[in-house]
Order: structure tokens, then sequence, then C-alpha cells
């Protein structure tokens, strides 16, 4: 791109074109800093190339479909990806999600799997358990690459806020993954009460085991309810230093990671049931 730093931000070609350079990077947050989630969600929509969601329909993702639901007829398709492990009311909340709002979901799967018995004739059982990083790669990185390849993908919004803590905390609400995938977090500037207060004031549907006691709901095998007090993620792989499932890491580092399972896996196809 040639927009030159002094350039107005008015002046940029819509969509952007890609890579942007850093320097034009930076005023474009400088500038979606300061603007509400609504505004910066409405920027996107004129200027990030190839936009979709991805979600795993938590209270963010839900505030960011129904904000984009009023400011667009058009809005951008979903992207959900289905580890097979995820709890059966979230998959009745997609569909929920999919009758209020209707734009399209797309569902990507692990590689080769239909279904939790496909996935464990593979990998063996408790895979999670036996090898992490070579799970979430099968689960969440390798089919969240495999739908922004399919799909032409070159945006994503994302729930993710800074006020999660560990790596969020110094998020900014545009991205450039190492793969070159923009990433806009139009609520990374909110709290888990400002996002709970949107969910009911509007009547946004949500996870019923939001009512149980759960925060943040990822697959039924880490996610825990949470005691009064507790941080919104002390749920999440309750007990173990991990804070993230991998999708938001570096895609290449996060590959070369799971390259020996694969490799084993590809010249032997026996179960694996511990980690050599
Ligand atoms: N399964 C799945 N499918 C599609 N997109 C997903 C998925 N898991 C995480 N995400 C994206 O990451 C956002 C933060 O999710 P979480 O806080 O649950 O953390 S984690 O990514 O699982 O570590 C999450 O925000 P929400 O939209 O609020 O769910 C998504 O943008």
């Amino acid at each position: 791109m040639t927009v030159p730093l002094s350039s107005s931000l008015s002046n940029l070609p819509k969509p952007l074109q890609l890579p942007i350079p850093s320097d034009v990077l930076e005023l474009i947050n400088a500038h979606l800093t300061n603007l509400q989630p609504e505004e910066i969600l409405k920027w996107a929509i004129e200027y990030l190339p190839d936009l979709y969601q991805t979600t795993a329909f938590g209270l963010t993702g839900l505030v960011a479909i129904d904000m984009i639901s009023k400011i667009t007829s058009n809005p951008p398709p979903l992207i959900f990806l289905d580890t097979l492990y995820h709890f059966q009311e979230t998959y009745k909340l997609v569909e929920e999600v999919k009758e209020r709002y209707g734009q399209p979901v797309h569902v990507f799967k692990p590689e080769g799997c239909e279904t939790v018995k496909d996935f464990e004739d593979k990998y063996g059982e408790r895979l999670w358990e036996t090898d992490e990083a070579s799970y979430d790669y099968l689960v969440k990185v390798e089919p969240a690459q495999r739908a922004y390849e399919t799909l032409g993908v070159k945006s994503v919004i994302t729930g993710r806020r800074a006020s999660q803590g560990g790596d969020r905390a110094s998020l900014k609400p545009l991205e450039v993954d190492s793969t070159g995938l923009l990433k806009l977090n139009p609520l990374f500037q909110w709290n888990f009460a400002m996002v709970e207060w949107y969910i009911s004031e509007y009547n946004v549907p949500r996870n019923k085991l939001l009512d149980q006691g759960y925060r943040s709901v990822g697959d039924w095998h880490s996610t825990v309810k949470v005691q009064e007090g507790q941080d919104e993620r002390a749920g999440r792989w309750a007990g173990k230093e991990k804070s993230e499932c991998g999708l938001h890491k570096d895609y290449f580092a996060m590959k070369a990671q799971a390259k020996k399972l694969l490799e084993r896996n590809q010249s032997s196809p026996a179960p694996i049931t511990s980690e050599a």
C-alpha cells in the first residue's frame, strides 16, 4: 500500500490492501482506540477485506454479532471451529444464533473427522491430556487455517478482550498475525460486567451453562464452573499454567510443535494413548 503516514485515515483504500505497513497499522490503532465497539465494527465493515467473524459463541462474540446486526443487513459470515468436544449447550446455542441472526455459520472440524470416534480412532483417547499442544493444533489451529484458506478469509473479528488478562492484557484493536491475517478485537476495552450487561439489556441468546456457574466456556473436558469472585477465565484449564487454546498464538510455532505427533500418526495408524 502506498498511503504515507501523514495521509488522513479517510484516504485509506476501501477495502484496505494487504500487507498494511506497520506505521499505517499504528495510525489505524490510534484511531480505533478512541472509538466505541459499534464504531469499530462500522469501520471494519467498510475497510477490512474479506471479513468474517470467528466465534465460539462466547459472550463477547455474541455482543459483536448483535451489534453487527444493527449496523448492516449483510453481516460478516461466522466461522465456528467444532472441536467435537463442545458442550451440548454450546451446540444448541449455535442453532439459536443461526435462527435469530441468520448469517451463514461455516463449521470446521478436525481434518478427516466427523465424530469423536473418528478423532479417537486416529489419535487415541484423551489426547488433550497426553499431548496438549497437538490436541490444540488438531482441533483449533489447523481447522482455523483451513477455514481461512478455503473461504479466502483475510480479516476476522474475534471476541478477545484485554480484561481477560494473560496474553490478551496488551491487546490492540487491530492486529496482524503470523500468517498476515488481520484480527479485529472490537470489544478489546470492555470488561466482563459490560459484556454481561449488554447481553441481558438486549436479550441476546447466551449459553445456558452461564446460569449454572460457568463464565467462559470451551471444551467440556477443560472447562469447570467458577466460584463467586473468581476470574472469568478461572474455569478454563483450571489448575494449569495454560490460558489459551493456541488459536491466537503463532501458527507456524503451533504447527511445528504438533509435527512429531502428526508424523508418527502418518507412519502408524494405531491409536496413540500416551506421549512417548
Ligand atoms: N471454537 C472456536 N471457533 C471459532 N472461534 C473461536 C473458537 N474458540 C475461540 N475462538 C475465538 O477466540 C475468542 C476467544 O475465545 P476464548 O476466550 O474462549 O479463548 S480460547 O481462544 O479458546 O483460548 C472467541 O471469542 P467469542 O466470539 O467470544 O467466542 C473467538 O473469537
